[in-house]
């Protein structure tokens, strides 16, 4: 027992083996996360002309919206009133309020970049009782009290927009209804980018519209079912995280597989049959050594004989085990340092931000106080990904303006983290591709700036790798190795459709601990990484 320096190491190594069929994390406003997503992707490409110039981010960007132009606007409502019929269901309140203005998107916290607008394709272009109705050019009389969602303050505040109107004509002469709003908000985009960014958790997810029972139906704007609605369908249970990786191995594998039986079909085991087999699992990504190893393996003693598929799987698996086992490590953290630093890096998209918050809930969970810095200081959306973590592990998020100096903020994040406490600090960084120098020299800052608060920081460097990217991944390594010093790897999407192989090879050439691996986008979907467990399931083998 040492007095004085006291070394607190806290591994958060292999969970209990059961798994709990459903993920009931911490709660979250999933809901809250996807309409913020696709706004802000959206606030992202329109404001970051300042930011630094990187590849482009992985999402799709929002469609650009088709917008109505100002076109020759078949009814533009004159200030005479050649009116025909009075306009039928105009309520009277508010006459005044003036036409759409530039609403900005409303941003949750902090100082962000107040996200632009986007203008959005009016939902529905024509309205069912006035059939020439177009969307309302901008010289269009203003938009009248029923309309759609124009920020009321704002509009008060800014009585008199350019291109505006007062709706005293606009509720003479135009049944405002059926003037889209040049303003709506994007939530035809809101979908799909959101779901790519934040694993929605499973009780939030929107569950597609029910097919329509045979109950009664009202027929308004649209049909909606009258009651009764059917009973939601039962979830199926969620299947086991080692269910999830088999299942996203099964690709590999089964190649593997078909490939091997290709290869012994009746022949006894010589030379042929070797460097075929060689070749088949060197295509499987495991790379050159590991290849050799279980063809040597294989062939000692076997020349001559019969050999099965069965015979090839056992021994691929023990030996992908043999090459993993040295590098499954539990991360461990040495709480001496106050904050322990993470830094976590990678390639875009790989997963370090959603990474980083499944981190975090172990941690808090394991009664450690963490707080996390926003270090992807490109996308709006990375940021307000990582504050919707935040919320959902207790822990506070350092962030700044979007294109604001990532090694700035590293570095108030670290005087933050200090000053509260924390055990443990958790940098995320943008996501860049390791052949962009300046990129990579902008990392290097960080972890510079970092090592002037505590020579040891960061303390751990965690580079996410995806398990569906191939060849690649092991050049991405290689430089972020060397860029910001890595010294871990937490392999990620190992639940899709991965290309698993290729974690063998990485392991063999760099020998860099693999700490965790991702099965699943949701909270606890971060599993140890366990070596048998993954030689077993791309060999193929129970
Ligand atoms: N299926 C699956 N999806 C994952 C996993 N980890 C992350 N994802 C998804 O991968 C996508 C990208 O994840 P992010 O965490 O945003 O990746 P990132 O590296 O922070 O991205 P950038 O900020 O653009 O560099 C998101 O849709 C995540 O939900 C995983 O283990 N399995």
């Amino acid at each position: 027992m040492a007095f004085g320096f006291i070394k607190k190491v806290f591994s958060f190594g292999k969970k209990q083996a059961e798994e709990q069929p459903a993920d009931t994390p911490l709660p979250a406003d999933i809901e809250a996360l996807k309409a913020l997503k696709p706004a802000d992707e959206a606030a992202a490409i329109a404001e970051t002309p300042s930011a630094p110039a990187e590849g482009p981010a992985p999402e799709t960007p929002p469609a650009p919206p088709a917008i109505p132009e100002p076109e020759p606007a078949p009814q533009p409502v004159p200030p005479e009133k050649p009116k025909p019929e009075p306009a039928p269901e105009v309520p009277e309140t508010e006459p005044e309020k003036p036409a759409e203005q530039p609403a900005p998107t409303p941003s949750p916290a902090e100082p962000e970049p107040a996200p632009a607008e986007v203008p959005v394709a009016p939902q529905e272009p024509s309205a069912p009782d006035l059939p020439e109705e177009i969307p309302s050019p901008p010289e269009t009389p203003a938009t009248a009290p029923t309309m759609h969602a124009t920020a009321p303050e704002a509009a008060a505040a800014e009585p008199e927009s350019e291109g505006q109107q007062p709706v005293a004509d606009a509720a003479d002469d135009v049944p405002p209804a059926e003037i889209p709003a040049p303003l709506r908000q994007l939530e035809p985009i809101a979908a799909e980018p959101l779901r790519d960014e934040i694993a929605p958790e499973p009780s939030a997810v929107p569950q597609p519209t029910p097919a329509r029972a045979a109950g009664k139906v009202t027929v308004s704007k649209k049909v909606e079912q009258k009651a009764e609605p059917a009973a939601p369908a039962p979830q199926a249970p969620r299947q086991s995280w080692f269910q999830r990786l088999k299942s996203g191995l099964a690709r590999s594998s089964k190649e593997l597989g078909d490939n091997i039986s290709g290869v012994f079909t009746k022949s006894r085991l010589n030379e042929d049959i070797v460097d075929d087999l060689e070749e088949v699992l060197i295509r499987a990504d495991l790379g050159m050594e590991t290849a050799i190893r279980i063809t040597d393996t294989l062939t000692s003693g076997r020349y001559g004989r019969q050999t099965t598929e069965a015979d090839v799987r056992r021994i691929m698996a023990e030996e992908v085990e043999k090459v993993l086992a040295p590098v499954a490590m539990p991360l461990e953290l040495d709480l001496s340092h106050k904050p322990h630093v993470i830094l976590v890096v990678g390639v875009n998209g790989t997963g370090k931000t959603t990474t980083i918050g499944k981190l975090a809930a172990k941690l808090t969970e394991g009664g450690l106080s963490v707080m996390l810095a926003a270090g992807d200081t490109f996308r709006a959306a990375a940021i307000e990904q990582l504050k919707i973590w935040g919320e959902r592990t207790n822990s506070p998020v350092v962030a700044s303006k979007l294109g604001a100096d990532a090694a700035g903020l590293a570095w108030d994040a670290y005087e933050k983290a200090k000053e509260a406490g924390s055990d443990v600090l958790i940098i995320d960084t943008a996501g860049r591709l390791q052949n962009r120098a300046e990129l990579m020299a902008e990392l290097e800052k960080i972890v510079r700036v970092l090592g002037r608060h505590d020579a040891d920081a960061p303390h751990t460097v965690l580079q996410t790798v995806d398990a569906t990217t191939g060849q690649n991944a092991l050049n991405q390594v290689e430089i972020f190795r060397n860029v910001a010093g890595v010294n871990g790897l937490v392999m990620t999407k190992l639940d899709g459709t991965a290309r698993g192989g290729i974690l063998v090879a990485i392991a063999a050439k760099h020998r860099l601990p693999v700490y965790f691996i991702g099965v699943g986008e949701q909270v606890d979907d971060l599993e140890p990484f366990s070596a048998g467990d993954f030689a077993k399931a791309i060999a193929g083998v129970e």
